[in-house]
């Protein structure tokens, strides 16, 4: 198990802002930092911002003022070359999942484990494991096209925990399955979190927020980022 000092922030944003070419801003003046090993529920109205933001924070888009800072780097200042590993270290669950079709379930899961250099041997243990853990034993071999939309979810999420990342970023982990399954997902996210990855989960699911509130909140009002204490 990697230890992480607590205390330290995974990820910093500050007066950030964005905007899709030459749109309107859609985020501004985003200014928050995660301490490591935190859990957070990111939530606000469909069109708020949450997809944006956590495109930000895995690297997918480039703010267009303000500074992102990512593992105590900032990010404007990051080099092409740099960027690849900083990845490895984030875990995504993709709203529309991004699974490669042509691969098997267990390859699809088993990919992080591959690029970094896992031993077959753990892979072949480590992977049926979490499949089975989040109900896929029998699609093991099942190919993509083939599963349901709540299997597809489940092969995501188990993609991007299987490295145990740094940081795990969900968009509606939970959009396609039912509130048994979904609490099912927030365990095993807990369990992750546990082990020192720091958490962030897009979510219109209110059932799970409540249930779960022991978590702490971002949430996003007109295109920024308020903590629950400053909500009205
Ligand atoms: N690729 C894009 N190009 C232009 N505008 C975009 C793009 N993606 C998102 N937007 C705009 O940015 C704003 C925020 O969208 P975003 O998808 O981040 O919201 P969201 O909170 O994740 O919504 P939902 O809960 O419906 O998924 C919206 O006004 C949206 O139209």
């Amino acid at each position: 198990m990697r230890h992480r000092p607590r205390g330290q922030h995974i990820i910093r944003f500050e007066g950030v802002g964005l905007r899709y070419g030459l749109g309107p801003e859609v985020l501004q003046d985003v200014d928050f930092a995660l301490p490591a090993g935190s859990f957070h529920f990111l939530t606000g109205a469909s069109g708020a911002g949450k997809s944006s933001l956590l495109r930000l924070m895995y690297l997918g888009l480039r703010p267009s003022r303000g500074r992102v800072t990512l593992f105590d780097k900032d990010i404007a200042l990051t080099r092409r070359y740099e960027l690849p590993a900083l990845r490895r270290r984030i875990g995504v669950v993709f709203q529309d999942f991004r699974l490669l079709d042509h691969l098997s379930t267990l390859d699809n899961v088993a990919l992080p484990l591959r690029v970094r250099g896992v031993k077959e041997s753990e892979v072949q243990k480590h992977v049926p494991e979490l499949l089975s853990w989040v109900g896929l034993a029998d699609q093991m071999h099942s190919k993509p096209p083939t599963l349901s939309g709540g299997q597809k979810q489940r092969v995501a999420i188990a993609r991007a925990v299987i490295g145990r990342p740094d940081l795990l970023l969900a968009d509606e982990p939970t959009g396609n399955v039912d509130d048994h399954i979904a609490m099912r997902l927030l365990h095993l996210f807990e369990e992750l979190n546990k082990l020192g990855t720091t958490v962030v989960i897009a979510t219109h699911n209110q059932f799970l927020v409540d249930r779960f509130s022991q978590h702490s909140r971002l949430h996003i009002e007109r295109g920024t980022v308020v903590e629950p204490e400053d909500e009205a």
